[in-house]
């Protein structure tokens, strides 16, 4: 499996002529001129942006997952990574969407780096996406390969085709929420998964 595009392969990336030609298409439809100076290496810059913004589409985030450890003392509470900050594109308008992801987990046998759940968040959010899919993912996607009693994914996010655009309502939020297992099925681990969370 390919590993995610980093932004400076991304700078290296040679770029078709028909995408580069897409966006000069865009450029001229906005209402400026492709060939002025300022714009002139502009269509090649977008592609390889997003190259880089849908990076998720070269790599199957479940590989972060494949290292895990048994030898941490018995520990079988709760796993909470809060606030991790995030940046995805909606599939709409493919315009930013930007928030925050806290992701908990309870482990049964196997815990992960904890740096692996951002990984994962990742992998699904340079995608195009709508946020109930991107939280969706991610909770199955632990749950699968994890196998834990519990995974519990809440997703906070401003989306810029919203706030920049459109209805044009700065500042608002959409929450989504994934719960499975014992965060679903039993009320005082739900309690506590979402308190912690700050919920
Ligand atoms: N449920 C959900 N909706 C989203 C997400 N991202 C964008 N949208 C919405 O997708 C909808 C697309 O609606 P359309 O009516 O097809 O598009 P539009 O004419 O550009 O709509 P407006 O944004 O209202 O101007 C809009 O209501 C967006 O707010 C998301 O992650 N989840
Ligand atoms: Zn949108």
């Amino acid at each position: 499996m390919a590993l995610a595009l980093e932004a400076r392969e991304a700078g290296k990336l040679p770029v078709p002529d028909n995408v580069a030609e897409a966006v000069r298409t865009l450029i001229e439809w906005a209402g400026d001129d492709p060939s002025r100076e300022g714009l002139r290496d502009t269509p090649k810059r977008v592609a390889r942006a997003w190259r880089e913004y849908c990076a998720g589409y070269d790599e199957d985030p479940a590989v972060h997952l494949a290292r895990t450890f048994e030898e941490v003392g018995g520990y079988d509470e709760l796993v909470l990574l809060k606030d991790i900050p995030f940046q995805s594109h909606c599939e709409h308008h493919m315009a930013p969407i930007i928030g925050t992801a806290s992701i908990a987990y309870m482990p049964k046998e196997r815990v992960v780096g904890i740096s692996k759940l951002a990984r994962v968040l990742n992998g699904y959010a340079r995608r195009l996406q709508v946020q109930e899919r991107l939280t969706a993912e991610v909770a199955q996607c632990i749950h699968d390969y994890l196998k834990p009693s519990g995974v519990a994914v809440v997703i906070e996010a401003s989306h810029s085709c919203m706030t920049a655009r459109g209805v044009r309502t700065p500042g608002v939020k959409m929450t989504t929420s994934r719960l499975l297992g014992c965060f679903l099925d039993d009320p005082r681990s739900r309690e506590e998964v979402l308190s912690l969370m700050g919920y």
